[in-house]
C-alpha cells in the first residue's frame, strides 16, 4: 500500500528531515531531488548526450530543484538552457546555492541561465522552446494552487502546443505545473480559466506519491510516474501518523483474500441475502446475484417481488430465489419487511437497491428491514435514492454496518453537493462524509475510493478501465461486495469493501485484455473473477505446507 500525501503532509515530512532529528541539509535534499530527475530523465529520453534541453524554473523550491538537473544535464554531454522566473532575493537559500553554482558554469554555449523579466523575453524563449529535445518543467510543484497566472499560463500553454506536435519530451519535476497536489484539479475556477495544466510525459515525485497524482483531471497530465526517495528516511515516509489516504496494490488484497481452506464448506463462505428487483426488471438484480456467486459466495438467496420472480427462477439453478408477495406484487413494501427480517438471521449480508425501483412504499421497507436486521448491509442504486433527506438518521443507527456504494451522482443526492462541487475535491469531499456520517462509502468512478468509517482512511482504487463505463458493473460490484463481507476472516467491512472493489477492477481489465477495450458486459466480468483470484494464486508465494520439498 503506497501512502498518498497531500502538499502539507509532504512539506511536514521534509521539514521533519531536514529540522528534526535526522537533520539532513535543504541543499543535499534539493540535490537528491534534481539528481533523481536527470537520472530518471535520462534514462527515459535514452541519455543526455547531445541533447538541447530547455530547463523553465519557477520561483519556488520546484524551480531550485531545476538548477540542479540542469548542472546534472550538463554533465552527462546535453546542452542547457535554463529560465528563471524568479529573482534572484526570491529563492530560498538552498536554491539561491544551487543557482550561484549554475551561474558560474554558464558558458553562453552549453550552459546558458536567463532571468526571466517579462514579454521582451518571450521571443528568445519561444524559439528555445521550438529547438528543444527535451523540456524540464521545475515551473511550480506541491506550492502550486489557484489557477495558473501569468506570465506561467501561456508559457504552459506553448509548452503543451509543440509537445501535441511530436516535437519535444517533456519530463516535470515532482508535480506537472498547474496540477493541484491535494485534489488533482487543475484550476478552481474552471468557468472563467482558460488555462491549462502542462503535460507531461514523465513525472518524477519526491518521497511519496501525491493525491493529486490519482485524481482527474490531474491524473491525465502525469504521464508515466516515477518515485524516487531522494534519500528521505524510510521510517519518516511509512510512519507518519497524519498519513490518511492510500493507494491499493494487489499485494494488500491478496494478503486478505486468502485462499480456501481445504476443509472449508459452504457456510464457512457465507450466507448472501439480495432483496431487490422490481416488476419485470431484473436484469440488475441477477447481475447483482452472478458476481456474489462468482466471487464464491457459500449460498445466494435471491427476494425479488412475486411479478419479477418468474423472470429469475431457473436463470441461474444456484440461485435460490423466492418471490414476496403474490404474482401481481411489483414492488416491495413496508409489510414485507417482518418476513425478510425473519430470513436474514441465517445471512452474513445483506444486498439491498439495485433495480429496486422508486416506488413510494420503498423508504419504509428498506428503513424497518435495516431496523431489525443485525448482519452487514450492502445498499446501492434505489435504495441510497430511498434514503435521501434521512441519510443523518440512518447512518447514525446503521452505519456501523453498512457499505454504502454511491456513483457520483448518487452521492451528490446523498451529500447535497453538487457534482462540479464534489470533483474540486473528490477526496476532501468523501473524507467529509465519511467524518460526518460514520458510514462506508465505495465512491464508484475512476478512480473509485473506499472510505472506511471506522478509521476515516480513504482508499484509492487504480484497477478497471473505460470498458467498464456500461450500465450493469455497479450491480456486480455489489454482490462482490457482499462476498467478500463474507469471505472468511476478510477482516472489516472497509477490508472487504477494498478487496471487492480492487478485484471487480482487476476482473474488468482481463475482459479488457481477453475481449477488447469495450464491449465486454457486467456477466462477463463477474465471469473474470474467478480467473483472476487463480491468477493472484500462482502469483502468492507458497506457504511452507505447499513447499513439501523443504519439510
Ligand atoms: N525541502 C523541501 O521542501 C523540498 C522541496 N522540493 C521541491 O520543492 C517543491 C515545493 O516548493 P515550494 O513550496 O517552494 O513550491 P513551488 O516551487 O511548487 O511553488 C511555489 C511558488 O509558486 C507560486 N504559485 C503558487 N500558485 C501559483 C499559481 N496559481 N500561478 C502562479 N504561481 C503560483 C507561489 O507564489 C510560490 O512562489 C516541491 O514540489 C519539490 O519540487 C525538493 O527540492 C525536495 C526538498
Ligand atoms: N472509466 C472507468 N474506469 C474504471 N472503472 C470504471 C470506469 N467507468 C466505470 N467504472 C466502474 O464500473 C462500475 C459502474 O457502476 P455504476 O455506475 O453503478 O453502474 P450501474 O449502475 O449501471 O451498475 C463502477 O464500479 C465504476 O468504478
Ligand atoms: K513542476
Amino acid at each position: 500500500m503506497y501512502t498518498l500525501k497531500s502538499a502539507a503532509q509532504m512539506r511536514q515530512t521534509d521539514n521533519t528531515a531536514m529540522y528534526g532529528k535526522y537533520s539532513i541539509a535543504p541543499a543535499v535534499l534539493m540535490e537528491n531531488a534534481g539528481r533523481a530527475v536527470a537520472e530518471r530523465g535520462g534514462a527515459y529520453v535514452g541519455g543526455w548526450d547531445g541533447k538541447d534541453v530547455l530547463i523553465l524554473c519557477g520561483k519556488g523550491n520546484n524551480g531550485g530543484d531545476g538548477f540542479v538537473i540542469a548542472r546534472h544535464i550538463l554533465a552527462a554531454g546535453g546542452r542547457v538552457y535554463v529560465y528563471s522566473f524568479g529573482t534572484t532575493a526570491e529563492y530560498s537559500e538552498e536554491s539561491k546555492a544551487h543557482l550561484h553554482t549554475l551561474r558560474m558554469m554558464c558558458d553562453n554555449r552549453t550552459c546558458t541561465l536567463t532571468m526571466y523579466e517579462g514579454e521582451k523575453n518571450d521571443r528568445l524563449l519561444y524559439k528555445r522552446l521550438a529547438a528543444c529535445d527535451v523540456l524540464i518543467d521545475a515551473l511550480l510543484g506541491t506550492g502550486f494552487s489557484g489557477s495558473l497566472r501569468e506570465p506561467l499560463a501561456r508559457v504552459v500553454a506553448a509548452v503543451n502546443e509543440r509537445a501535441a506536435a511530436g516535437g519535444c519530451t517533456v519530463i516535470a519535476v515532482d508535480m506537472p505545473t498547474g496540477v493541484n497536489t491535494d485534489t488533482g484539479a487543475v484550476s478552481d475556477d474552471i468557468k472563467n480559466d482558460t488555462s491549462s495544466p502542462l503535460m507531461a510525459d514523465l513525472t518524477v515525485t519526491f518521497g511519496s506519491y501525491k493525491r493529486g497524482q490519482f485524481i482527474y483531471p490531474g491524473k491525465a497530465c502525469i504521464g508515466k510516474l516515477e518515485l524516487d526517495s531522494i534519500g528521505l528516511p524510510p521510517a519518516l515516509l511509512t510512519e507518519n501518523a497524519e498519513d490518511n489516504v492510500y493507494l491499493l496494490c494487489e499485494a494488500d488484497i491478496t494478503e486478505i483474500v486468502t485462499p480456501r481452506r481445504a476443509d472449508s464448506h459452504k457456510g464457512t463462505h457465507g450466507t448472501i441475502g439480495i432483496v431487490t428487483g422490481c416488476g419485470d426488471m431484473v436484469g440488475a438484480t441477477l447481475m447483482t446475484a452472478h458476481g456474489a456467486v462468482r466471487s464464491g459466495a457459500g449460498k445466494v438467496f435471491l427476494r425479488v417481488p412475486g411479478a419479477a420472480a418468474p423472470y429469475c427462477i431457473g436463470k441461474e439453478p444456484e440461485i435460490m430465489v423466492r418471490p414476496v408477495g403474490g404474482r401481481d406484487r411489483l414492488h416491495f413494501c413496508r409489510d414485507d419487511a417482518a418476513e425478510i427480517i425473519a430470513e436474514s438471521k441465517d445471512w452474513s449480508v445483506l444486498v439491498m437497491g439495485p433495480g429496486m425501483g422508486k416506488d413510494k412504499e420503498l423508504p419504509g421497507f428498506i428503513e424497518a428491514v435495516a431496523a431489525e436486521t443485525t448482519c452487514p448491509l450492502v445498499l446501492d442504486a434505489d435504495a441510497l435514492n430511498a434514503l435521501r433527506g434521512k441519510e443523518a438518521d440512518f447512518f447514525a443507527r446503521h452505519g456501523g454496518r453498512t457499505v454504502i456504494t454511491p456513483h457520483l451522482l448518487e452521492f451528490s443526492r446523498l451529500s447535497g453537493l453538487a457534482t462540479a462541487e464534489i470533483k474540486t475535491d473528490l477526496i476532501g469531499t468523501v473524507m467529509k462524509f465519511v467524518r460526518d456520517y460514520a458510514v462506508t462509502v465505495v465512491l464508484k468512478g475512476a478512480p473509485s475510493l473506499i472510505a472506511s468509517a471506522k478509521t476515516g482512511n480513504i482508499y484509492v482504487n487504480e484497477t478497471g478501465n473505460a470498458g467498464m463505463a456500461a450500465g450493469g458493473m455497479g450491480d456486480v460490484l455489489s454482490g462482490i461486495i457482499a462476498a467478500m463481507i463474507a469471505h472468511d476472516g476478510i477482516g472489516s467491512i472497509a477490508a472487504a469493501a477494498c478487496a471487492a472493489v480492487y478485484l471487480h477492477g482487476a476482473a474488468g481489465d482481463y475482459c479488457a485484455g481477453r475481449i477488447g477495450p469495450y464491449g465486454f458486459t457486467p456477466d462477463e466480468v463477474a465471469d473474470a473473477v474467478p480467473e483472476v483470484l487463480a491468477l493472484w494464486d500462482k502469483r502468492r508465494p507458497l506457504t511452507l505446507l505447499e513447499k513439501p520439498y523443504i519439510i
